[in-house]
């Protein structure tokens, strides 16, 4: 249970809903004790009657009828209070699991990058989705059929003592049998299921690859294999579906086997009871229906027991997550301003998880609204440098300084917000492209798109959809080229007006002469903003006022266009190849 008490901070706002839904509990069940002890009495009037120990037929039929109407009246206000009580409990444990579906969303978004690429997508969903559900089983049921077993003990059990304490206890004895077997029997469920859950989701994965890459599979001619492959994983699957509906056949023939027993030791040591005159015959009803309000509390104990278990365990999982502290903090609360002047002070910087060592000691300025192209091999840490401007990451070591002052001592949301990041792999969401651009800027007006997709050369593109800007992307934007993507992602940058610009390699899919259509227009929209530009290619690199070229994380040549041609090293050759290229 330790896990779950850090839903108390979650219950306690909804107390009052459940205060009342116990007292109604409480209620309800007090009201369903008049049934039995009713249907008792009637049996025991018609027996008087029959011996004729009652005579006047008329009392007695009125004595029926009040009889009658308070089994009616006290059954349905209880049924009524059943109601009351689960609206309220089931309807607070839906609230519940969507206070955590947020609590948790929100630790997602807070948590840093490098926490995304140590966990796999499939376990972020799973902790948001089955791991919430299986604690609102705990946060609703579990605790409904909790607070109605306690208190259909506490009423009933005193009831039958009451009325006949030996038979009582004959009736009571056999019961934590009972739940001691559903508790058995809901444990294998469980485990069952779990697998049930694994081959599932086995199954998803394989064929949502098999949809993602079906170009590839389908230029491979990998659709017979891939079926062979899927029937394989279906029919593991189908196997553990029959031996989980092997284990659930059981669960309600043992109850039914079960309650059957407590009836007939009821009727025996009951009949035994009224020949030796120690009971009424009336209360033999009464037990066996006793018997049967009991049966189905003492049965959930144990499938209680199992969805607690299974809760914490959920639980624990969503508690690792909700406990990690992000890495990447904002120390500063009020706003600072960015203008954009950046320098690279020996710079160095491990990926914590593969422990590569991808900057060394590197070393560079740009001042404000200058422009810096960064080449270099692949891998040589060119894109790292970006997304450590961005603190996406913070550096291991040396400092990185934005207007002369370090980038930690700036206020996160004010740094991120003055940064335009274009990425290498550009990503769009499944909206229209108008809201892909307007992403970078919600109050873009409609003339701002279109000129931001104008300065990004994508305009024409997008006007020969048939919808034009309003056409919807689909997943990941496949409707687009890869050209037009990125084109659409320097849009989204170019909109949001950012003091400092990063482009990651985002012309590689577009050919030359429009590569030098964009450059041409992002000099004039972006005269006073700070520029770096990764790049393979030269031609992206040449008007830059720095050109540093890496490798293995360090600069190996720095200066501009004219004094690296002069320096006639990687940039020089670079260039030579390029220009005998086009
Ligand atoms: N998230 C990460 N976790 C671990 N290692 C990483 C991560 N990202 C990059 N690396 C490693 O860091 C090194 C530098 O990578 P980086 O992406 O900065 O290179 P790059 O110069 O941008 O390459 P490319 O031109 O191919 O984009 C590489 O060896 C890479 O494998």
């Amino acid at each position: 249970m330790k896990e779950l008490l850090k839903l108390n901070k979650l219950f306690a706002k909804y107390k009052w809903q459940l205060i009342f839904g116990i007292i109604v509990t409480i209620a309800s069940r007090y009201l369903s004790l008049y049934l039995p002890k009713y249907v008792g009495k009637i049996i025991n009037l018609l027996n008087a009657y029959g011996n004729g120990e009652r005579t006047d037929l008329e009392q007695v039929k009125d004595d029926l009828l009040l009889y009658i109407g308070i089994i009616l009246g006290t059954t349905l206000l209880a049924a009524i209070l059943t109601f009351i009580m689960r609206q309220l409990i089931i309807v607070v444990s839906r609230h519940l699991e969507y206070d955590l579906k947020n609590i948790i969303y929100q630790q997602y978004q807070r948590l840093s990058l490098s926490f995304y690429k140590q966990n796999r997508t499939g376990d972020l969903m799973n902790r948001i989705s089955e791991d919430v559900s299986k604690v609102r089983m705990y946060m609703g049921p579990a605790i409904m059929y909790g607070i109605n077993m306690i208190t259909l003990f506490a009423v009933v059990i005193p009831a039958m003592i009451d009325t006949a304490p030996t038979l009582a206890l004959y009736t009571i004895v056999p019961l934590p049998f009972l739940s001691i077997a559903i508790y058995v029997v809901s444990r294998e469920i469980h485990k069952r299921s779990t697998l049930v859950q694994q081959y599932l989701s086995n199954l998803n994965t394989i064929s949502q690859e098999a949809f993602s890459g079906i170009s590839v599979i389908k230029a491979y001619n990998l659709a017979p294999q891939m079926n062979v492959q899927f029937a394989q994983v279906a029919n593991d699957s189908k196997d553990k579906n029959i031996d989980l509906a092997r284990v659930q056949a059981l669960f309600f023939p043992l109850m039914v086997l079960l309650i059957g027993l407590s009836n007939i030791l009821v009727i025996y040591v009951g009949g035994r009871q009224v020949i030796a005159g120690e009971i009424e015959v009336g209360t033999i009803p009464e037990f066996l229906i006793y018997v049967n309000m009991l049966t189905w509390p003492v049965a959930v104990v144990g499938w209680v027991t199992n969805m607690i278990q299974q809760a914490e365990a959920s639980q624990k999982r969503i508690n690792q997550f909700l406990d990690i502290e992000p890495q990447i903090q904002n120390l500063v609360e009020e706003t600072t301003r960015v203008e954009g002047s950046i320098e690279f002070d020996k710079v160095n910087f491990v990926y914590e998880d593969t422990n590569i060592h991808a900057l060394k000691d590197l070393s560079f300025k740009i001042h404000s609204g200058g422009t810096l192209a960064i080449l270099g091999k692949t891998g040589s840490g060119k894109s790292t440098v970006l997304e450590l401007i961005g603190r996406l990451y913070d550096v291991t070591d040396g400092v990185i300084k934005i207007d002369g002052k370090p980038i930690k001592n700036l206020n996160l949301d004010d740094l991120r917000q003055s940064i335009g990041y274009v990425p290498q792999d550009a990503f769009l969401f499944s909206d229209t492209i108008g809201n892909n651009i307007a992403f970078g800027n919600k109050d873009a007006s409609e003339e701002e798109i279109v000129a931001a997709a104008k300065n990004a050369v994508v305009h024409k593109n997008i006007k020969n959809f048939t919808h034009g800007y309003e056409t919807v992307l689909g997943e990941r934007g496949i409707t687009l080229s890869g050209g037009q993507k990125q084109r659409v992602s320097i849009a989204r940058a170019i909109i949001k007006e950012p003091n400092i610009l990063l482009f990651d390699d985002c012309l590689s899919a577009v050919d030359t002469e429009t590569e030098e259509q964009i450059l041409n227009n992002l000099k004039k929209v972006t005269r006073d903003t700070t520029t770096i530009i990764v790049s393979h290619r030269v031609s992206s690199a040449k008007n830059a006022d720095l050109i540093i070229v890496l490798e293995d994380g360090s600069i190996i040549e720095s200066g501009d266009h004219e004094s690296l041609l002069e320096a006639d090293g990687y940039y020089a050759d670079l260039y030579a190849n390029q220009m005998l290229e086009q």
